[in-house]
């Protein structure tokens, strides 16, 4: 997609182009543009050709290789005729009707003549995967937030859509609701075969939902690509902040039930985190702190961090604050971040290639 769009306080400008499955996660302070890009992909808003540095952009949004937009042939599919769903922040589900009515209420529409069946088997598949078939002939008043949400993502998905956009879909939710939905989402990126832009500015839902990732800020893209990549990168403005950290993807290889430990196995070694139950085999995510990790030149001996992974330092930045650097490492296939003072970084003489053992102190099951 190639967007611009002026916006009250700045030109939003947008050239991306985005995998097609899974969730992408547009990530942005308010007011970044994230909700009018997704309005322009919808075909809600018009974006235009911008001229910038001499060269003209024309605005252009396809997705599977179908055009719904491409200002330089003059095509612009209006918003019904794009094959997508919208989920908002609060799912707008007619009171009037039960879930059932709500689920085929636009069945007829989005699916017509010899193609209704189609469209039955599409809604029995979204009821199914999102685990709502006990709620089929409940009011939506009796419904939790965190169960209209479901409702509406399988509203969405029973049009059979080419791509799912989904604005701060949690966002008016409590947290506990939010951890009840949160495992359906999964589901849906991992089992479906479609694209989804998923809006939010939560840093959980980032760290859980996203495989691919776009940080916003005032309507400019300052880091886009695979999550674990955007999290490590050290220009990323993610990068910067207490929460600064990597995110790490791994397999739960061993419970120990004395220490209540589970040992989590990625690509660059092991580590044990706090037992949560997950059985072993489970693929999980693991997002370790930048503030959590501590650098050694020897391997440590007689320490309470029991989490030591031999690494070697791949880049060093400087840090938000004058006394402390983020030092990037590369372990096995993966990279890890470290934030340490300056003043130990110049001590222990790191710099690019030096081979170090990183400390983790604490490593945290993303859930
Ligand atoms: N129709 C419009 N015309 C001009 N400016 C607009 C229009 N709609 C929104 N804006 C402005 O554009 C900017 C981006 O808004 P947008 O809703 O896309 O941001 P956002 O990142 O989704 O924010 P939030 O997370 O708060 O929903 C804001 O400053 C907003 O005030």
């Amino acid at each position: 997609m190639r967007l611009s769009l002026a916006r009250a306080d700045f030109d939003l400008n947008v050239d991306l182009t985005l995998p097609a499955r899974g969730i992408t996660v547009l990530y942005g302070p308010s007011g970044s543009g994230k909700t009018s890009v997704l309005r322009c992909v919808a075909g809600l808003e018009r974006a235009r050709s911008a001229t910038g540095q001499g060269q003209e952009t024309s605005a252009h949004v396809a997705v599977g290789g179908e055009v719904w937009q491409d200002d330089a042939t003059g095509v612009f599919l209006p918003t019904h005729r794009r094959p997508l769903g919208y989920v908002f922040q609060e799912a707008s589900l007619f009171e009037h009707l039960d879930v059932r009515g709500n689920l085929q209420y636009g069945l007829k529409r989005s699916w017509r003549g010899a193609l209704l069946a189609q469209g039955r088997r599409a809604l029995d598949e979204a009821v199914a995967l999102l685990g709502i078939e006990h709620l089929l002939t409940r009011r939506v008043q009796q419904l939790s937030g965190g169960e209209r949400q479901r409702v509406a993502i399988a509203r969405a998905l029973a049009t059979g859509p080419r791509l799912l956009l989904l604005d701060e879909p949690l966002a008016a939710l409590d947290a506990a609701r939010r951890q009840d939905i949160l495992p359906w989402l999964e589901r849906l990126r991992d089992e479906l075969r479609l694209p989804m832009l998923y809006v939010t500015h939560s840093a959980d839902e980032l760290a859980r939902l996203a495989q691919h990732l776009v940080v916003l800020e005032r309507g400019q893209v300052r880091a886009a690509g695979p999550v674990a990549q955007v999290l490590a990168a050290l220009d990323s403005p993610l990068v910067v902040g207490e929460d600064a950290g990597a995110l790490l993807q791994g397999t739960v290889l061993e419970r120990d039930a004395i220490w209540h430990l589970a040992r989590v196995g990625f690509a660059g070694g092991e580590l044990s985190v706090r037992d949560e139950g997950l059985p072993v085999g489970r693929e999980v995510r693991l997002r370790v702190l930048a503030r959590d990790v501590s650098l050694a030149l020897a391997e440590p001996r007689q320490t309470s961090i029991q989490n030591l992974l031999p690494a070697v330092v791949d880049a060093i930045a400087p840090d938000a604050h004058a006394s402390q650097v983020l030092v990037r490492l590369r372990c096995g296939e993966s990279l890890l971040l470290a934030r340490i003072t300056r003043r130990a970084c110049e001590a222990l003489g790191l710099c690019p290639g030096l081979p170090v053992w990183a400390q983790v102190k604490s490593a945290a099951l993303v859930r």
